[in-house]
């Protein structure tokens, strides 16, 4: 069903740049861990260096990982490893997080890092397409819903083949966090509006959040935090 947006004056809160600053210097990066600070200026001379999830965003995960008491993670998607570490500083001791990325060389700039924030031990990367690890995991009945939490931060054409698989591997009650699902802002312009280079994904995400909003399994949250951020609880 289409629902008309009625237009009201001054109730859109991201206006701009200077907003968005003001949230970083006043509520991000003063909690920031100095790792997540290390590590962010580690990649920050990387090509892709802006593909790390954004501080405000991570601050969000921190919040989500703490409130959900989550010890068994999974994440699609580490590049430097920013999401990575700060779900190792954020989880308990003996917590669990498989890593999946098919670049270990990026995550190889962002270890030394991990290393000395002592919290190496709770991560089993697996350097992959995550999609076979995943259907290997579901090969063993044992780890059906024996997750507690999830992040995906990867190719956006496959958002949805991993949240068929996530859905089955995080447990009721559990978390499925979702990164870029405003991508830029572009799921609200016009296809002619928006860069070539910014389309593709633009269409990804669009499907995405319209087959998650169509969902009875799960209850969602679309945040306008960072790039979007979609956390959907697992209901059935
Ligand atoms: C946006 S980056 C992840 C950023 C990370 N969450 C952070 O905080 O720095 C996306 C990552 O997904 C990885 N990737 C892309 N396609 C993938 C796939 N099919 N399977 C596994 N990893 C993939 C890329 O190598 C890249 O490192
Ligand atoms: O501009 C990007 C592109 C990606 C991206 C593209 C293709 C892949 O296989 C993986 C990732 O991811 C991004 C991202 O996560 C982000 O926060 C900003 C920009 C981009």
């Amino acid at each position: 069903m289409e629902h008309t947006v009625k237009k009201r004056p001054n109730d859109i809160l991201l206006q701009s740049k200077d907003l968005y600053d003001y949230i970083l210097k006043t509520s991000v990066y003063p909690r920031e861990a100095a790792p997540l600070k290390q590590l962010r200026d580690a990649t920050a001379n990387h090509p892709l260096y802006f593909f790390g999830t954004a501080p405000d965003a991570g601050q969000l995960i921190a919040m989500l990982l703490k409130l959900t008491n989550a010890k068994k993670t999974i994440e699609i998607g580490v590049y430097t490893g920013y999401s990575l570490l700060l779900t190792a500083l954020t989880i308990p001791e003996d917590g669990q997080i498989t890593a999946i990325d098919v670049n270990r060389e990026t995550y190889e700039i962002g270890l030394p890092i991990i290393q000395n924030a002592g919290v190496e031990h709770k991560i089993n990367f697996f350097q992959s397409e995550a999609l076979p690890v995943l259907d290997k995991l579901l090969e063993d009945g044992e780890n059906d819903g024996s997750f507690d939490f999830a992040f995906v931060d990867a190719d956006k054409g496959n958002y949805w083949n991993y949240h068929e698989r996530l859905m089955k591997l995080v447990k009721v009650g559990g978390l499925l966090v979702y990164d870029n699902t405003l991508w830029g802002g572009t799921v609200a312009l016009p296809e002619e509006a928006v860069l070539e280079s910014k389309r593709v994904g633009r269409e990804f995400t669009i499907q995405f959040n319209k087959l998650i909003s169509e969902d009875p399994r799960i209850e969602v949250s679309h945040a306008s935090v960072g790039d979007g951020i979609t956390s959907c609880r697992r209901i059935s």
